[in-house]
């Protein structure tokens, strides 16, 4: 029901119950008359008592059993009751948002690209993707956790949402949790901000965490609050009991997680630890070569052209794919005859790739995208709704996301203290205009030009 519907439901089932006399009309208009409908939910109606008073000659069970045969009359269905101060009333509507956002966490879209299929294999990444796949197959969980370490663009979130698609598809009963674990942490503080009449949120969140069949956790080493560490640890506790299968990844090998409590490291360090590290040249021509997949017709690529990208940017593949889209963007404004290994070098070394990722910031993507739209930083962290204001935060949560993968309170933060849930919409809007809005695209490529010059 929706709630503006409420103060109407109420006046009606007021009326119904003057009329009964059940009560006398000094107590009917002095108390009675001053309850509130807060709402209805699953079949129990929330009903505001202004003091205490009210709540005394309420509280019987004739009391009760009127207003619910009432209630029962108007909507015809049965519900109980619930009485609540004014001040639960106010507690109740972050329990409400909380339980929005944990729903909505739950439900995870893995990115349609990053399947085991498109995953290519070689010496550097054999292990981690023998375990990920093999985790989804085998009825037995051998290992557990399976903790996937490495640098930074190697795969980890790829394979991560890979056993997603996998399972999704193969097995579509089971059920799968992804978040990175800044996105976890903001999950679990809100639950502890949450303040609750009919149960502890926080216990609510719990419950629905360990409910899932794989636990599957990106960047565990952005876990740092130690409020979230404490809930972290007892859901991950009871997901082992369960046998639920986790699967982390992390920056570092398990034991040099410097900011997680020993009791959680050495948990991690109890299951299989595996590492993935930068690809070797086939691998990394392999990984170009499915990139060209479908397209090698529009646009037409000499070999060695790719084993000079393998050779130069396999450090990260994110920059082994941007080299090859920087070039192949660049053949669309120049159509040359072929992509040779002369237009390679000139094109990357004009706008060199940044070779290291961790070059690249969220401040960096914030300057690139105000320069690009000629706005200031107070425009972007402000409140208006202007559609050129509006492109301008997509596109920098789109690319803070992609780019760096960062906590969508993180990117709020950057804009003005902005709701992680509303950051987390926007990305999922933008996740659709990249396929839909062919301007807002273009915007995305630009942009990452420019950062790749600075
Ligand atoms: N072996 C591979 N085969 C195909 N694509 C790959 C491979 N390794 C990495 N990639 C691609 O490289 C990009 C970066 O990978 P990914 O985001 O999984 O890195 P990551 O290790 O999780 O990095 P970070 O630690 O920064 O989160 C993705 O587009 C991914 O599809």
């Amino acid at each position: 029901m929706e709630p503006h519907a409420y103060p109407d439901l109420w006046q009606r089932t007021l009326s119904l119950i003057q009329k009964s006399h059940y009560y006398d009309k000094e107590t009917f208009d002095s108390w009675i008359s001053k309850t509130e409908l807060f709402k209805i939910e699953n079949g129990k109606a929330y009903i505001i008592y202004p003091t205490m008073i009210t709540l005394n000659i309420l509280n019987t069970s004739e009391g009760i059993q009127l207003i619910q045969s009432t209630l029962q009359e108007i909507l015809n269905e049965s519900v109980s009751v619930q009485f609540i101060s004014k001040q639960d009333a106010k507690k109740l509507i972050p329990e409400v948002q909380l339980q929005t956002r944990t729903a909505n966490l739950m439900k995870t879209d893995f990115n349609e690209d990053y399947t085991f299929e498109n995953f290519i294999e070689g010496n550097s990444n054999a292990e981690a993707y023998a375990a990920c796949l093999s985790c989804c197959t085998q009825k037995n969980h051998l290992f557990n956790p399976i903790m996937i370490y490495g640098n930074s663009g190697l795969g980890k979130t790829h394979l991560l949402h890979a056993i997603g698609n996998y399972l999704k598809k193969e097995k579509p009963e089971t059920k799968v949790f992804y978040s990175y674990s800044g996105d976890l942490v903001s999950i679990l503080l809100d639950a502890m901000k949450a303040r609750s009449v009919h149960g502890n949120a926080v216990e609510l969140v719990k419950s629905q965490l360990v409910e899932n069949d794989y636990f599957l956790i990106d960047d565990i080493q952005n876990l740092q609050s130690s409020s979230s560490q404490e809930v972290f640890f007892t859901v991950y506790n009871e997901l082992i009991r369960r046998n639920a299968q986790i699967v982390i990844t992390s920056d570092t090998h398990p034991s040099e997680l410097k900011n997680l409590p020993n009791r959680l490291v050495s948990r991690f360090s109890s299951g299989l630890a595996v590492n993935i590290v930068k690809p070797e040249f086939d691998t990394s021509k392999a990984i170009l070569k499915k990139k060209l997949e479908g397209n090698e017709e529009a646009c037409l690529i000499d070999e060695d052209v790719l084993d000079y990208l393998a050779n130069k940017f396999s450090n990260d593949v994110r920059n082994l794919e941007g080299s090859l889209n920087k070039l192949i963007f660049n053949a669309t404004l120049e159509n040359p005859e072929i992509i040779d290994l002369d237009f390679a070098q000139r094109i990357l070394m004009k706008e060199p790739i940044v070779s290291e990722r961790s070059e690249l910031t969220i401040k960096k993507i914030k300057k690139a995208v105000t320069r690009f739209y000629g706005l200031t930083y107070s425009d972007i962290e402000g409140k208006s709704r202007q559609k050129k204001l509006m492109n301008a935060r997509q596109v920098f949560i789109y690319l803070s996301r992609e780019l760096l993968h960062k906590a969508y309170v993180s990117i709020g933060q950057e804009l003005g203290n902005r709701d992680h849930t509303t950051i987390s919409s926007s990305y999922e809007r933008a996740q659709m205009l990249i396929k839909t809005d062919p301007n807002f695209k273009t915007a995305v490529e630009k942009i990452k030009t420019l950062l790749e010059k600075n």
